[in-house]
């Protein structure tokens, strides 16, 4: 039996960031999501879209990002029907907000959504579940709650050190150890890993909570050049940016 999920990693080299395109490609209509969309690469992901005769049908995040501009607006002024989702707990504005426990369902695929809050207080990350007939590969979006050897960083956007060890340690370590992971950003090269390597070669995450507590204390970052204009933009889902540029 052919594999029914269609599966993409898109990358935008100025953020660093991924974006996933994911596509029930056994169904008639092929309905398809993207996963972070950045706005600089939505013509891009849209020509994918529709070279691969998908049918897209929901433009989601993982959370506010603070470094880009999510590209859910400009695609849903570009392919009207398209609906933006964002979680709840951002407290942003999208076409679907979404909890803990909510499945959002593309054909007969669908993403579970799983509270991640530590790196922002809505951050969530999406993974994948069985279709009805076969199972599907085990994937996690994880959005920055879980950076490859890394994390997101944990001091500004309701940012908290604690949280984000109890999220990762309650819902990404505890999936099956060969799950997929796939972050949102990668600054060093690296593409996916899985549940098993991270719980044993995370620098941070490895490590018990108050030493991790203490990394993230001292990582001294630069705040993203991009922060004042990316997060009010993302409350809307990116919607004041398309508009301003149809
Ligand atoms: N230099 C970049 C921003 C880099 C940065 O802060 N990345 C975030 C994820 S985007 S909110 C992060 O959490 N990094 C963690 C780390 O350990 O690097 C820019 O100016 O945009
Ligand atoms: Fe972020």
């Amino acid at each position: 039996m052919a594999p029914r999920l269609l599966f993409r990693q898109l990358f935008e080299k100025e953020s660093s960031t991924y974006t996933y395109l994911l596509a029930d490609i056994g169904h008639p209509d092929k309905p398809a999501v993207l996963i972070d969309p950045v706005d600089r690469t939505v013509e891009r992901d849209i020509n994918l879209v529709k070279e691969l005769e998908l049918k897209l049908i929901y433009a989601m995040n993982t959370h506010v990002h603070a470094d880009h501009v999510t590209g859910t607006g400009l695609i849903k002024a570009k392919m009207p029907g398209v609906k933006s989702v964002i979680s709840k707990a951002s407290k942003a504005v999208a076409d679907d907000v979404v909890e803990h426990g909510d499945k959002i369902c593309f054909g007969d695929l669908f993403l579970e959504v799983r509270a991640t809050p530590g790196h922002t207080e809505g951050c969530v990350t999406y993974v994948t579940g069985d279709g009805p007939d076969q199972p599907c590969p085990r994937m996690a979006f994880t959005g920055d709650a879980l950076l490859i050897r890394g994390c997101g960083r944990t001091d500004f956007q309701g940012g908290s050190s604690h949280k984000l060890y109890q999220s990762v340690h309650s819902q990404i370590f505890t999936l099956p150890k060969d799950t997929l992971l796939y972050p949102g950003h990668d600054y060093k090269g690296f593409t996916s890993t899985t549940v098993g390597e991270e719980i044993v070669y995370n620098p941070r995450l490895s490590k018990d909570e108050e030493t991790f507590k203490d990394i993230m204390a001292n990582l001294n970052l630069a705040y993203p050049k991009m922060i004042d204009i990316a997060v009010p933009s993302n409350m809307v889902c990116g919607l004041q940016d398309a508009i301003s540029k149809v």
